[in-house]
């Protein structure tokens, strides 16, 4: 059986201050009160799974359990077609360097690896959200956002590899949209609609 959220507060199971922010705003319209498990200074969990759904409920639970509130997380990442998927769920780890995370550094890795490769470089971003209860329960939901890899890479605005991802149907890339914008055709925005309609209705 389907699972109900039925409190008035949630954690978000993120260390991620773009998509804390994307979430915040999705959020809104519940009136529930959200906290983050980067701003309680919760440790970050490692995400030893190979699947996007593995590395969720890694951070679902590992919240959940830490805080004794239901938690919301969020595992996601780019599939590249001509990468025959890379780097899904090793989005992140491209971005790593010696001196931390850097996504100027993933988006040139990214380009590198395309070089070859005809254009357009089909591309989508993809997001699994797990919300888990401190008993053990969860409930998951998925949402993709298809569009193509650009270069060189446009805009200011968003997170991550925004600024080279134009999704299908734009000519902007993400960085070039609005929040609002993003957030109601993104991979994180179709996912929360779903999760809200399975689960905070
Ligand atoms: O809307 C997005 N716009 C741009 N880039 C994005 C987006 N959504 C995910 N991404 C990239 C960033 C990160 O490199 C990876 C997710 O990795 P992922 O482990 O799920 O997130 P994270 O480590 O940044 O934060 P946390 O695990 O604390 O939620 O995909
Ligand atoms: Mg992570």
């Amino acid at each position: 059986m389907t699972r109900r959220f039925s409190g008035t507060q949630l954690v978000i199971a993120t260390h991620n201050r773009g998509k804390l922010d994307e979430f915040a705003q999705l959020l809104a319209p519940l009136g529930i009160t959200c906290t983050s498990a980067g701003n309680l200074g919760l440790p970050e969990p490692e995400e030893t799974e190979s699947t996007f759904l593995g590395n969720a409920r890694i951070k679902a639970h590992a919240a959940a359990r830490a805080t004794s509130l239901p938690a919301l997380s969020d595992d996601s990442g780019l599939t590249v077609d001509a990468l025959d998927g890379a780097p899904g769920v090793y989005t992140a780890d491209w971005a790593t360097t010696p001196t931390g995370r850097d996504f100027v550094h993933a988006m040139k890795k990214t380009h590198a690896a395309l070089a070859g490769h005809p254009q357009p470089w089909t591309a989508q971003f993809r997001c699994t959200l797990v919300l888990a209860w401190p008993n053990g329960h969860d409930e998951w939901v998925e949402g993709t956002a298809p569009g193509r890899l650009v270069w060189p890479r446009r805009g200011q605005d968003g997170h991550g590899y925004d600024p080279m991802f134009q999704p299908d149907g734009q000519t902007r890339t993400f960085a070039e949209l609005s929040a609002a914008e993003k957030n109601a055709i993104s991979h994180r925005g179709q996912a929360v609609a779903r999760m809200l309609a399975k689960c905070f209705t």
